[in-house]
């Protein structure tokens, strides 16, 4: 069976900048990738090149077997890929059960068997069912990116791809992100996640990839791309 998605030869210039040098990156079914690498190595540029923010420049994005390269963002997440921003997107005026109702009514994705299909449930997943009355905008971050969670679930994907979900984390809540997102494959969601934060990601992930000045260094068993002289030299010479 072919990966759920396959970047091939992702390439994304901003003017002079080569953000991303020709990337080959696959996701399976079921599973959680991690991607790391440096400040400034293109991670962000790779999940922006695959969900319609940038389009890109050269190579192709293949989502169940179907070329999705430079869709624009709206017809990425009917797809059924969602994505988590750095900083939690939500309206600040609205409650967190309306923020998470409009979502899961702009959502037109059938997912079978799907376990969270109402706002409550949402929430009761995340941990936010006692505060489901309060504005998003007085969150504390650790509840808002739980809710950046929710919001992302209600469109029901099959891939979720988190883009540093635990910068600014608490220990504790950090340990409550990853007991949430294990749980994603189980019910049919694969994920793909960026952190720089290595513990989070040998918690989170089987396999990784590295990347470093827009190119793929190194791509397998976490515990073996932590290993690769390669990798340890791109984090400046030292173990991670
Ligand atoms: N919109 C943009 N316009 C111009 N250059 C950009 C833009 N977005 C990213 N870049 C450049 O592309 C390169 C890759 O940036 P990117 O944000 O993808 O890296 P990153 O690995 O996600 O970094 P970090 O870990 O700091 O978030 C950097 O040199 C960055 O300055």
């Amino acid at each position: 069976m072919g990966a759920l998605l396959d970047i091939k030869g992702l390439r994304k210039q901003f003017g002079g900048v080569t953000a991303l040098a020709g990337v080959d990156l696959a996701v399976d079914e079921g599973e959680i990738l991690g991607v790391v690498g440096p400040n400034g190595s293109g991670k962000t540029t790779l999940f922006n090149s695959v969900t319609g923010v940038h389009k890109p420049t050269a190579g192709t994005v293949s989502w169940r077997g179907r070329d999705i390269t430079g869709i624009p963002a709206n017809a990425v997440s009917r797809a059924g890929i969602a994505y988590t921003f750095q900083q939690a997107m939500a309206f600040p005026g609205l409650s967190v059960f309306e923020n998470v109702q409009i979502a899961t009514e702009h959502c037109s994705n059938a997912l079978a068997n799907f376990p969270w299909t109402t706002p409550a449930s949402l929430l009761e997943f995340v941990g936010l069912s006692g505060l489901s009355e309060e504005k998003a905008g007085i969150l504390p971050f650790g509840r808002l990116r739980l809710l950046g969670l929710a919001l992302a679930l209600a469109t029901r994907p099959s891939l979720i791809l988190l883009d540093e979900p635990a910068a600014g984390l608490n220990d504790r809540e950090t340990k409550t992100l990853v007991h949430l997102v294990e749980q994603f494959p189980e019910h049919g969601i694969s994920v793909c996640v960026i952190d720089h934060d290595m513990k989070l990601m040998q918690m989170l992930c089987r396999r990784l990839a590295v990347l470093d000045f827009g190119s793929k260094i190194a791509d397998g068993p976490t515990a073996d791309v932590l290993n690769d002289p390669k990798v340890l030299e791109v984090y400046l010479g030292g173990a991670l």
